[in-house]
């Protein structure tokens, strides 16, 4: 018995119910819809893990579901019934986005293999990356193909643009895929652990290394390391790193054995990297090194045909996780995200999503619900009112969850500006009166301020 279930789209009763049966009787869990329109209502009201649709179908015909099912639901694998010697149609139908496809007609034996593949293939959702926007799918179809070498990639990008998710993809799709990925964030450790953390260290290396540690490389051997935020290492770490790089060798802090790596290295950033090799902030040498195969990842108001797949994909990995039932977006709603000009980019979203969930009346959201960042920085408290009342649980939380997602903007708009009040200001769009007063806000309750 499989706790897959699967949506059958025909609108000829008698296949329908024999497509029905077979399926049923393999242990799948079955629901049936004899046009595009239902087809649509079912997915809005129960998770489906793949559905089979035929193509000829009034008024909606299968490619036109296809279309709907890729923007509004992109987890769904869909698998296509084309009329026997209709290749064409099958063709097209692959090249929108159809996992497969079964002519008709055909034994029940051959339906079963294809369902099975499907749902197998069907990734988790942790690891699924969405590119609906013609630059996105792009850049994603050169990662996979650059995935296959062992070339060292370099992803650049604004902060939240998905260079991680990139990054994991890079490594799924590689050689290495069934070795590790070992990811350290290069911004979040002070710079002696850093080296510390990434080389390794033997026993007695320094006080407290009470004993012998393998590094990043070490972990990451056979797979990929990804050094994320690398252009925050410090100039002398740079040249250390150059050197493992260089030999593909590593060895330990207080070490003499060296040892032989074989570690793919790919590297992110959100500073444009040329420009801190010319203010003398980033080495050349590993500039180049680096930068073999460069990727750089568009801000998300430059591909607004990834806002509403995103927005969807991200609701329903929140609901997926928390267990919960998915609202549907309205479509005022989705005028609402696609105007806004995302400066915090996929993560921005995800907040924004985040934060509908809990405001909405748990069966659509409305643009009541959506609150945006700069709403949170320009109000002290939070502005939208629910459009019904939060769940009682989650009543006292909001405001410190938003609170609290104020605070960590402000913290990292800080950072990533080294400081630079005016610009932070401006990033968040607030006065740089607010911005110091919310600042002595957050030292007074003992936050550390960068920069
Ligand atoms: N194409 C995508 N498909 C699915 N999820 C995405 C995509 N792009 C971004 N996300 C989600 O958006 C969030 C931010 O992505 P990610 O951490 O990869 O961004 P980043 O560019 O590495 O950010 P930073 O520079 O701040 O480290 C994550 O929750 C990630 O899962």
């Amino acid at each position: 018995m499989s706790d897959a279930t699967v949506l059958i789209v025909e609108d000829d009763a008698t296949l329908r119910e024999a497509l029905c049966d077979t399926l049923e009787l393999s242990g799948y869990g079955v629901v049936s819809a004899v046009d595009g329109k239902s087809a649509l209502k079912v997915l809005e009201s129960k998770p489906v893990s793949l559905v089979i649709s035929d193509v000829q179908m009034k008024p909606m015909d299968g490619h036109q579901l296809l279309a709907h099912i890729r923007s509004r639901f992109p987890t769904v694998p869909v698998l296509m019934m084309t009329a026997f010697g209709n290749i064409e149609k099958a063709v097209t139908a692959m090249r929108n986005g159809a996992a497969d496809y079964l002519a008709k007609p055909f034994e029940p034996a051959l339906l079963i293999e294809k369902v099975k593949t499907c749902i197998k293939q069907t990734q988790p959702v942790d690891e699924q990356v969405i590119a609906e926007d013609i630059r996105t799918r792009e850049l994603l179809n050169l990662a996979g193909r650059v995935a296959r070498s062992q070339a060292t990639v370099s992803i650049g990008g604004e902060s939240g643009t998905g260079k991680e998710v990139f990054a994991r993809y890079i490594h799924r799709q590689s050689l290495c895929s069934d070795g590790p990925f070992v990811a350290i964030n290069c911004a979040a450790i002070p710079d002696n652990m850093l080296e510390a953390m990434l080389f390794g260290y033997e026993k007695g290396a320094f006080t407290g290394a009470y004993s012998a540690a393998p590094g990043k490389f070490e972990q990451a051997q056979n797979g990929t390391l990804l050094l994320d935020e690398v252009s925050e290492m410090s100039l002398p770490l740079q040249a250390k790193l150059l050197r493992v790089l260089q030999e593909r060798e590593v060895e330990r802090l207080g070490g003499r054995k060296v040892i032989p790596l074989n570690v793919r290295i790919l590297a992110t950033t959100n500073r444009n990297l040329r420009e801190e090799v010319a203010a003398g902030r980033f080495r050349e040498d590993l500039f180049y090194r680096l930068n073999v195969f460069p990727l750089h990842l568009a801000p998300l108001r430059e591909r607004p045909r990834d806002i509403l797949p995103l927005a969807r994909f991200l609701l329903h990995r929140i609901c997926h996780s928390q267990q919960i039932a998915e609202p549907v977006l309205s479509e005022k709603a989705e005028q609402r995200l696609m105007e806004h000009s995302w400066p915090g980019n996929v993560r921005e979203l995800d907040n924004v999503m985040q934060r509908a969930l809990i405001l909405c009346d748990g069966t659509e959201i409305t643009p009541d619900a959506l609150c945006f960042e700069m709403d949170l920085a320009t109000s002290p408290q939070p502005a939208p009112a629910p459009v019904a009342a939060p769940a009682k649980e989650n009543r006292g939380r909001l405001s410190e969850d938003l609170r609290s997602m104020e605070e960590r903007m402000i913290i990292d708009a800080l950072r990533e500006d080294r400081g630079s009040r005016k610009e932070v200001a401006e990033r968040l769009g607030i006065s740089q009166r607010t911005l110091r007063y919310k600042i002595a806000r957050l030292r007074e309750a003992g936050v550390a301020i960068p920069g």
